[in-house]
């Protein structure tokens, strides 16, 4: 089989984008999204997405983590699927599509970045020394001191496997607080099992953490993730986050065909 694919990459989370619109791709074969995804043996990405039909919005975005699993939502790929769906045509400025946690909006805009809509947050479970939301997918957020230098990978994967999380696990964000409304993030994702160079979804629990907590009081924050910068806005309305957007680039790489 010949599979057409493009690689798009949204503040270096990169993903493979396959256009399932007339659904001829095997969406059970998890070995083959692994391949798909495999940087030595495949086209190489943190993930994998589906762009299919839907009867009542512009498209359905179906997520797969790079260990070939369909998984929760994903910021970034989110952002990156609408530039996809733009090069085909098949929005213009302006999408309104269906994910695995609902209803999303997006635009681009003039400078091409792209604003996504996020699920809003009615729950935040604030403890001692971290906070757990969920954004879309699962976050755990902890601060720590010398960001550049911490062990993202182990001390990620430690938290991820924790009995904390049980099976289905979480996503985790080490972060340090740079000025008031700025925040550096790395981030742990479960499904790739390793550090990534960003995630929407963790920067977006990042974010609306940071104002739980009361270290900052700004409703629209800039945040440095290892691949480049996010912005991530909300309002607070009694204990609810809503009206929360993420932006940021989503890049266009290259496409091509793979033989499977
Ligand atoms: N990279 C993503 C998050 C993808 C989902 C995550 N790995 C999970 O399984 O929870 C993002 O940009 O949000």
């Amino acid at each position: 089989m010949k599979i057409h694919f493009a690689k798009y990459q949204g503040t270096g989370n990169d993903f493979v984008m396959i256009d399932n619109r007339n659904d001829f791709f095997p969406k059970n074969d998890t070995l083959l999204i692994k391949k798909l995804c495999d940087r030595r043996f495949g086209i190489g990405a943190d993930g994998l997405i589906l762009l299919e039909n839907d009867a009542e919005t512009d498209f359905r975005m179906v997520y797969y983590n790079s260990d070939g699993n369909e998984s929760s939502m994903c910021g970034n790929g989110g952002r990156c699927l609408v530039a996809f769906a733009k090069k085909l045509h098949v929005i213009q400025q302006e999408a309104d599509f269906i994910a695995t946690d609902g209803l999303h909006h997006a635009s681009v805009l003039e400078d091409g970045t792209i604003s996504l809509q996020m699920k809003e947050v009615d729950f935040i479970k604030k403890e001692a020394d971290y906070v757990f939301l969920n954004t879309g997918s699962p976050h755990h957020v902890t601060m720590v001191n010398d960001l550049k230098n911490y062990d993202v990978k182990n001390k990620g994967a430690e938290i991820r496997y924790s009995d904390l999380y049980g099976k289905p696990g979480s996503n985790v964000n080490f972060v340090s607080q740079i000025a008031d409304n700025h925040f550096a993030l790395r981030t742990y994702e479960r499904g790739v099992e390793d550090e990534t160079l960003s995630c929407g979804t963790g920067a977006t629990a990042t974010a609306i953490a940071m104002h739980a907590l009361g270290k900052t009081q700004a409703h629209h924050i800039f945040l440095d993730v290892e691949g480049g910068k996010l912005e991530v806005s909300f309002v607070k309305e009694g204990d609810r986050y809503t009206h929360v957007f993420l932006k940021g680039p989503a890049t266009f790489v290259f496409e091509g065909e793979i033989t499977c």
